[in-house]
């Protein structure tokens, strides 16, 4: 559609681009990159004729732009430029006109029926019918960025060159106009070519994305090549990190900035309180934790300050646990927001706090454990799951600083700690006579302060790994004798009650 080939241009020598070469294919939404002044604009107004070219070539639809006139041009290629100055006054239904002069024929050059057609159907689009009789200078700065839109939509171009088309917009407005430019490139193979600032938009909306550095192109890729972080390091100079995106396939930046907003070094022992009640174990930090969960709200990866477990009947049945657990916690002042929670049918009287420090690492265990819904994952035949509540659940605060990996890499580790204290105390899946390897209910939080060196491992070949797995087998193999305990005294004064009855 767009062919540009070791195009050279600016103002004066020396040139501002230095011989870029790139093909933006038919249909495709391609998206320049550059920090400010790295040309981006320049190589627009190289290829609209703004700025004459020095060397090189620019195709469209296969024919050289300098051979075609300004309305053969027009007729296959609208601009959106940042300068929305407009010097008469015009109103917005004039300026959207304008977009359907190079269609015009005849003499008069008049619209016609099926122009104005168009014209309301792009007003209605970009959602600006309600300003159509009304000045263009008369309305706010995002408006007139659609009416522009709206504009270089009733040219009818073949393909869209969109220079900072979002600026001025507020988020919501900024995803309708990509959402409507996504579809008018899906469905009516409209070809963008964009300048966009928002890296992570980019990521978003292109298919294909170009890194602009002092004039030349330092990558041409699709948006996965915004996972190069050290290119986008020597572009920007800004310190980031390139994460997937939660809930759809493509990159998203996270940006650290120089000043730290860490705190000071601090002292773990003294950075958290334990409440207990018959209802609730809370543990309050005075510094966010970097938390991997499975808990009931909290899970994921986060930063947490309030981790809790909650007691609840045995029969406990609800259809939106998580609302429950938020419930729960605004009644007693706890921010769910930055809580993890999890719950239990084990009296937490049972629970078992072991605080520790190995090799110079600070840990803390908290585990409440019942084992009545034991299971063999290896055995347990894969039908209908089991979601009653007799659960062993793991709270491990560790004073150090992981990696994600790591993170899972402790999970592991406290895991293989858990099993081994159900087998050394011959816990067994009732179902399949065989030695359990958990519960089928239960819940883990790993908490990290992140505080000193970075540790990228955490599995049994490590000292972090070996501590995690030696204190939660510590935690489980004590907090699961208590619930036997507890069951077996139970048991046994139900027998004495039913004997003393009988004689009676
Ligand atoms: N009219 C001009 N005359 C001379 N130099 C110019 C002119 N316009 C821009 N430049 C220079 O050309 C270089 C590239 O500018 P350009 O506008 O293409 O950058 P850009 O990547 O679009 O930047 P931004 O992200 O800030 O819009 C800059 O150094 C700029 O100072």
């Amino acid at each position: 559609m767009l062919r540009i080939q070791n195009l050279v241009g600016g103002y004066s020598h020396p040139p501002i681009i230095n011989g870029i070469d790139a093909e933006i294919k038919k249909g495709e939404f391609f998206t320049l990159l550059g920090p400010n002044g790295s040309g981006k604009t320049t190589i627009f107004k190289l290829i609209t004729g703004q700025l004459p070219i020095m060397a090189g070539e620019v195709f469209l639809s296969s024919q050289s732009i300098s051979s075609l006139s300004k309305l053969d041009k027009a007729k296959k290629m609208a601009v959106l430029t940042q300068e929305a100055n407009v010097s008469f006054d015009y109103t917005v239904e004039e300026i959207i006109a304008l977009g359907r002069y190079p269609h015009q024929t005849g003499f008069l050059k008049q619209l016609t029926k099926h122009d104005m057609a168009l014209m309301d159907h792009v007003m209605e689009m970009t959602n600006i019918t309600q300003f159509k009789k009304t000045p263009f200078r008369m309305i706010s700065g995002g408006e007139k960025q659609r009416v522009l839109l709206a504009k270089a939509l009733a040219q009818e171009p073949e393909i869209l060159l969109l220079d900072e088309p979002t600026n001025h917009l507020d988020i919501k407005h900024t995803f309708q106009m990509l959402d409507l430019l996504k579809e008018q490139q899906q469905t009516m193979g409209l070809t963008i070519f964009a300048i966009l600032h928002d890296l992570n938009v980019a990521s978003l909306y292109s298919d294909r994305i170009a890194l602009l550095h002092h004039g030349e192109f330092l990558e041409v890729g699709d948006v996965e090549t915004l996972r190069k972080v050290n290119q986008l390091k020597k572009v920007y100079e800004v310190d980031v990190l390139s994460q997937s995106h939660p809930t759809i396939p493509k990159p998203q930046l996270l940006l650290t900035p120089n000043h730290s907003i860490s705190p000071q070094p601090y002292d773990f022992k003294e950075s958290y309180e334990i409440k207990q009640t018959k209802e609730f174990i809370h543990v309050q930090f005075n510094h966010p934790l970097k938390s991997i969960s499975n808990g009931v709200i909290g899970d994921g990866i986060q930063w947490l300050t309030h981790f809790c477990n909650f007691h609840v009947k045995k029969n406990y049945h609800c259809d939106d646990p998580p609302k429950d657990v938020q419930t729960w916690m605004t009644k007693r002042n706890i921010p769910f927001e930055q809580a993890l929670g999890m719950m239990t049918a084990v009296i937490l009287e049972d629970v078992v706090i072991i605080e520790e420090k190995v090799n110079g690492i600070q840990l803390l265990a908290i585990v409440t454990a019942g084992v009545g819904n034991a299971v063999d994952i290896t055995k347990q035949p894969i039908t209908e799951p089991v979601q009653t509540i007799g659960t062993i659940n793991t709270m491990l605060f560790i004073d150090a600083h992981f990696t994600d990996g790591a993170l899972v890499n402790g999970l592991l580790s406290a895991t293989e700690g858990k099993v081994k204290a159900l087998t050394d105390l011959n816990i067994k899946d009732p179902l399949t006579k065989s030695m359990a390897t958990g519960t089928s209910t239960d819940a883990v939080v790993l908490g990290l302060t992140q505080q000193g060196e970075k540790t990228p491992y955490a599995g049994s070949g490590t000292v972090v790994g070996r501590a995690i797995g030696q204190i939660v087998y510590k935690a489980t193999h004590e907090a699961t004798k208590k619930y036997l305990l507890r069951v077996n005294k139970g048991r046994y004064e139900r027998k004495e009650e039913s004997r003393c009855n009988r004689k009676d």
